[in-house]
Order: structure tokens, then C-alpha cells, then sequence
């Protein structure tokens, strides 16, 4: 007669385990031992004892599928920021969380960890050592923001105690490093086509970015801290490279890293962030004729413009959180894993 395990505590479903984070989290969970499922829209990689499950996380059965015998999810995907699909943000963030949810209580797991965003507190004015418990956005500077605010919530609201079913939500900034498809591939993207020469404001706002490991590290001590006696039930958490940098210094390291100039004439803020504005009006109105896609959008220029950093005292307090690499050795570290978007190996591939 066949018996059945009792499913272990060191099995794991990742949502979103295609995506730069959920790739980074996959590997750190399988040298740390866990036997991983993976749930995305796609494959993009394969890892021996990795089970990959491909479908829409909307969709309950196929979750339902991938979830047996799981008892701890970490739930991270979601449509790219830099899509202005309000619809495609409501289906997925709100309408598919809600379902993870229930997937995850019909499946019997006991554990969910959300990768949520520090930027649902951000409404494009500056943030100092901003701590939990400040306000969610009141006006969302975009759809994306606007959908984590709703899907932090649905999954904090779902802690629960009494049924067994415990919540977290971790919620990053600027996260970078190896393979990310967004922060450096953009950034080199804008040099190339001469529309990095300017610093917007008078470049003394600080920003942090965190590197990928370290948002790793905190997922994983997250999940691992979160019991029924532990504060950590319904919380939300900043995790960050606890190390607030200067936006445009750390634009133009990984610039000059990687052979480019550093911007170095300066644009007065409100200036950008008004061009920024018209020019998001002028795209929804020519919408129907053509697709454009502008480079500065009012949330980047929101982003490059203001202070926003965050305090990550209570991830150090309630699960022992520090950073394991520091700013300086990311930095290097993401620089030389593009090798492919320096200066000289772009021109030499063009001539
Ligand atoms: N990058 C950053 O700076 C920050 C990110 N975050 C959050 O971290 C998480 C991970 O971000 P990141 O790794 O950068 O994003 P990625 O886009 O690299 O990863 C997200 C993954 O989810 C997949 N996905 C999207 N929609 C669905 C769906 N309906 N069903 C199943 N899978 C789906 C994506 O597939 P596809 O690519 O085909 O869409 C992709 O593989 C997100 O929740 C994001 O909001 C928070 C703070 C900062
Ligand atoms: C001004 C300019 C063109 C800068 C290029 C870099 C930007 C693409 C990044 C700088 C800050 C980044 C950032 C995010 C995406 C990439 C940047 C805009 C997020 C919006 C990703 C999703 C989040 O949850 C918040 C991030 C804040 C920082």
C-alpha cells in the first residue's frame, strides 16, 4: 500500500519563481535545502529537483495543482511595473491574489510571504526613513502602485490564527543585481540614445536600492520567523540595503561602470515633472493612432527627484534581519554581470 509523507516544512511553491526575484529566490532556497515548486506565466530556466508548473496565477485549479502537499508560498509576481494596463494590474495584483489566497487555504498551506513594494506608501514627494506605519498612498502615482496597495492588503487581512493561515508581506525598493531586466537594461537603454546627460533637481536626494540577495535574505527569514506567537503575523516589512545613496551617484557608478558618461548638467525638478506630465496625456490621447512609450515617465521623474528611503528597524527587531552584501560590492558585482551593455562592446557589435 502506497503511504503518504506528511508534507515537510522545507517545501516550497514560489509565484512568480521565473521573474529576476523569484529566479534569485529559487536558487537561495534550494542551497538552503528546500524542495521548490515554481508557478509562473513562464519557464525561463530550468534547475535540477525544480518542479515547474506554467500557468496564469488567476487561474485556481492550476494553482491548486501546484500547491499540493505545500505549506509555505512566496507569492512575487506581477505584471512589469512600466505597463500602464490598469486592467491587466487589477486582473492579476487584486483579482489573482485573492485567488492565491484561496488557493493557498484550500491546499492547506500555512504560510504565504508577499513580495509587496515600499513604493505603496510613495506619492511622489520625498520620504525620509519612512517606517511602516506611514499611510498607504492616498493618490497612487500609478496603476501598479495603486494594485499593491490593494494586494498588501488582501493578504495581511487574511492572517489568521485561528485557521492556521499566516501572513507576511515583505516590501523591498529598488531592487537590482544580476539578470534584472529593468533598473540597468533601462538605465544603459536612455545613455545610449544621449538622454542621460541631466540630473533632475540638484541631485542630493537620497534613494535606496537594494540588492537582490538581500531581499532574498529577508523573504527567507521572513518566512522562517513567521509563527503563530511571532510578531510577524498580518506585518508588513522594509527590507533594504539599509545603506540610502544618492540617485544620481549611483546612476552615474553603474554608468561610468560600465563605460558611459555621469550626467552632469542639472534640470530644475518641476520643470521634467510637468514635460513628464504633458507628455503622459499626449500618449493617452494619441493612444489609438500610435504607441508611444516615453522614457520619462511622471513616476521615474518622481522617483529621481524626491528622497525616498526607508527604515528597516523592525525587519533588524522582530526577525533579526541585517544586509549580506554591502551597497559597494552590489554595485560592482551587478556592473560586472552586464557585460554585454558596456560602451565598447555595444559600439563593437554596431560597426
Ligand atoms: N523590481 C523592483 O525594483 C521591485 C519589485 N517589487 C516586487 O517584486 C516582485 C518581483 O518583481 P520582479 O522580479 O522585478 O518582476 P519580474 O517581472 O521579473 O517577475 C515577475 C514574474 O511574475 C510573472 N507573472 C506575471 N503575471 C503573472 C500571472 N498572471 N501568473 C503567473 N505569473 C505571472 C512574470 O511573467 P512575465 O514576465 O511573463 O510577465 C514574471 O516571471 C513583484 O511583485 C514586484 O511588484 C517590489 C519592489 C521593487
Ligand atoms: C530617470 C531614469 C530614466 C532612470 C532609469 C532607472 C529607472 C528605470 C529606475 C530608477 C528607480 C527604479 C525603481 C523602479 C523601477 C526602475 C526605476 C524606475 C520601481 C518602480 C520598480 C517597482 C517598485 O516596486 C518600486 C521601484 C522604485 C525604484
Amino acid at each position: 500500500m502506497a503511504t503518504r509523507l506528511r508534507p515537510s516544512s522545507k517545501r516550497c511553491a514560489v509565484i512568480g519563481g521565473s521573474g529576476f526575484l523569484g529566479r534569485h529566490l529559487v536558487e537561495r532556497l534550494v542551497d538552503k535545502g528546500y524542495t521548490v515548486t515554481v508557478f509562473d506565466i513562464r519557464q525561463s530556466y530550468t534547475i535540477p529537483g525544480v518542479t515547474f508548473h506554467q500557468g496564469d496565477l488567476c487561474d485556481k485549479q492550476a494553482l491548486l495543482k501546484a500547491l499540493q502537499d505545500v505549506l509555505l508560498v512566496f507569492h512575487c509576481a506581477s505584471p512589469a511595473p512600466g505597463s500602464d494596463d490598469r486592467a491587466l494590474f487589477h486582473r492579476v495584483n487584486i483579482d489573482g491574489t485573492r485567488t492565491v489566497i484561496e488557493a493557498c487555504q484550500e491546499a492547506g498551506v500555512q504560510r504565504l510571504v508577499l513580495t509587496s513594494s515600499a513604493s505603496v506608501v510613495f506619492e511622489g514627494t520625498d520620504i525620509k526613513n519612512g517606517k511602516e506605519d506611514l499611510p498607504y498612498a492616498k493618490k497612487p502615482i500609478d496603476y501598479y502602485t495603486e494594485t499593491k496597495i490593494q494586494q498588501e492588503k488582501l493578504v495581511l487581512n487574511a492572517c489568521s490564527k485561528e485557521r492556521g493561515f499566516l501572513t507576511v508581506a515583505i516590501r523591498p525598493h529598488g531592487i537590482f543585481g544580476p539578470r534584472d531586466p529593468q533598473l540597468v537594461p533601462i538605465l544603459v537603454d536612455t545613455a545610449r540614445r544621449g538622454k542621460m546627460k541631466f540630473i533632475i533637481g540638484d541631485g542630493s536626494n537620497l534613494v535606496d536600492f537594494t540588492f537582490v540577495e538581500n531581499v532574498v535574505h529577508g523573504h527567507i527569514l521572513a518566512a522562517e520567523c513567521l509563527k503563530a506567537e511571532s510578531p510577524l503575523c498580518g506585518q508588513a516589512y522594509h527590507i533594504t540595503n539599509d545603506e540610502p545613496v544618492r540617485f544620481w551617484d549611483f546612476m552615474s557608478q553603474v554608468l561610468v561602470g560600465l563605460g558611459y558618461d555621469a550626467p552632469r548638467y542639472h534640470l530644475p525638478y518641476w520643470l521634467v515633472y510637468g514635460i513628464a506630465v504633458l507628455l503622459w496625456f499626449l500618449t493617452l490621447l494619441l493612444r489609438p493612432l500610435v504607441a508611444i512609450k516615453p522614457t520619462f515617465t511622471p513616476m521615474r521623474v518622481a522617483l529621481a527627484g524626491t528622497h525616498h528611503y526607508y527604515s528597516c528597524a523592525r525587519a533588524k527587531r522582530d526577525m533579526g534581519y541585517q544586509p549580506v552584501v554591502s551597497l559597494k560590492e552590489a554595485i560592482t558585482r551587478t556592473v560586472e554581470s552586464y557585460p554585454h551593455l558596456r560602451r565598447d562592446v555595444l559600439k563593437g557589435a554596431k560597426s
